[in-house]
C-alpha cells in the first residue's frame, strides 16, 4: 500500500490554474524530495495532501485513506511543520509541546515522555525551559518537526523546511531529517537541490502544476548517468573535435584552447574510446576527469526538456 498518493490533482484559483496533473505514488520509508521551482505549485500540492486546502479534481491517499473524505483519521497518519512555523513566542519550548500534547488529547504522561523523546531527538531538550521567542530560525524550525511528530505520524510534511536557515541551521534541520526518515515518510518541498540530493531517497519534479517524474534517486541518478569528461591536453596540430565528432559516443563536445568538456552517451563505453583515440593520435593529457550528472543538472535537463 502507497504511504502517499496523488491522483490528477488540479487547483485553480480564479483563472489561475496552480495545479494540472499532479501524480505520484510513495510506498515505504524514506525521505521524498518535492521540487519545483518558484510557483511550480508545491505549496498548493502540500496544503491539499495536508487537507489545508480542497483540490478542484483529484484525490489524495494517505496510508490508504482519502484526505477528503476520511480528514479525521488522516490527521493521525499526518505531521506537518510550514516553512514559517509560528509559536507563542512567550511559551518555553516544554510548555509548547505540551500544549500541543493537550490539542491532540495525549494524557498527561505520555505529554511528559513525549516531550521529553521529541525534545531531545531534536536537539532542545537542553533549552526547553528557554522562551521561544528568542531561539534561532534552526531551532524553531527543529521545534515544528517536533511538535509535528507528537502524535506519531506515518507520513511528515515539510514545507522547505531549510530555504529560510542559515548553513548551521540547514545542517542541524538537514541531519534531524536523516535521523527520522529511517522511522517514517518524509515529505520535503525545496529548491535547494544541494541539500535535497543529501538527504533524499525518491525525487518528484513538478513544474508548472504537473507532475514531470517521481524516481528513486538512484534510479535517477542511473537513468541520466549521462556524464562529462573533463579533459585538458598539451598543445597539438591534431583536430581533436573532429575526431570526436565521428564517435556516436561523444555526444556534445565544449572547448576553450585545450580544455574540453564532452558531454556523454555511455561513460562505460566513452571512457574506454577515449583514450584509445588519444593514444592512437598521439596526443597528451595532463588532466581527465569523468563527473556524474549531479541533481541540479537532472533537475535542469527534466524541465527545460
Ligand atoms: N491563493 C491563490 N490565489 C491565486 N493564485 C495562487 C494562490 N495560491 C497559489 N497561486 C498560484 O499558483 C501557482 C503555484 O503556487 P505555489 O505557491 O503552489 O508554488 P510553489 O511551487 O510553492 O512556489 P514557491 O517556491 O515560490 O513557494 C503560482 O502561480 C501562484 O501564483
Amino acid at each position: 500500500m502507497s504511504i502517499l498518493e496523488c491522483n490528477k490533482l488540479a487547483k485553480t484559483f480564479g483563472d489561475v490554474q496552480s495545479l494540472k496533473d499532479v501524480s505520484f505514488a510513495i510506498e515505504g520509508k524514506g525521505c521524498i524530495g518535492f521540487l519545483g521551482a518558484n510557483g511550480a505549485g508545491k505549496t498548493t500540492t502540500i496544503r491539499i495532501i495536508t487537507g489545508l486546502a480542497k483540490p478542484t479534481s483529484g484525490t489524495v491517499k494517505v496510508v490508504g485513506y482519502d484526505v477528503m473524505k476520511d480528514a479525521l483519521h488522516i490527521r493521525k497518519e499526518i505531521g506537518y511543520c510550514p516553512q514559517a512555523p509560528a509559536f507563542y513566542n512567550d511559551m518555553t519550548a516544554e510548555q509548547w509541546m505540551h500544549w500541543v500534547g493537550k490539542i491532540f488529547k495525549l494524557g498527561k504522561k505520555e505529554i511528559a515522555a513525549r516531550t521529553e523523546e521529541l525534545l531531545k531527538l531534536c536537539g532542545i531538550w537542553e533549552a526547553r525551559h528557554r522562551a521561544i521567542g528568542g531561539f534561532s530560525g534552526g531551532m524553531k524550525q527543529r521545534l515544528g518537526i517536533a511538535q509535528a511528530l507528537i502524535n506519531r505520524p506515518k507520513l511528515l510534511v515539510l514545507d522547505e523546511p531549510v530555504s529560510a536557515l542559515d548553513p548551521m541551521g540547514r545542517y542541524d534541520v538537514l541531519k534531524l531529517i536523516e535521523k527520522l526518515k529511517s522511522d517514517m515518510t518524509i515529505f520535503m518541498s525545496t529548491h535547494i537541490l544541494d541539500d535535497v540530493e543529501r538527504v533524499a531517497d525518491h525525487i518528484v519534479i513538478i513544474d508548472k502544476g504537473s507532475v514531470l517524474l517521481s524516481q528513486p534517486m538512484d534510479e535517477l541518478k542511473s537513468s541520466y548517468k549521462e556524464s562529462m569528461i573533463h579533459l585538458t591536453i598539451e598543445p597539438t596540430t591534431v583536430d581533436l573535435v573532429s575526431i570526436l565528432q565521428t564517435e556516436p559516443v561523444f555526444k556534445k563536445i565544449h572547448h576553450e584552447g585545450n580544455s574540453f568538456t564532452i558531454e556523454c552517451g555511455d561513460i562505460g563505453a566513452a571512457n574506454e574510446k577515449l583514450p584509445q583515440l588519444l593514444v592512437s593520435h598521439g596526443i597528451r593529457f595532463t588532466n581527465y576527469r569523468v563527473a556524474e550528472a549531479n541533481l541540479e543538472q537532472i533537475f535542469m535537463k527534466v524541465v527545460q526538456s
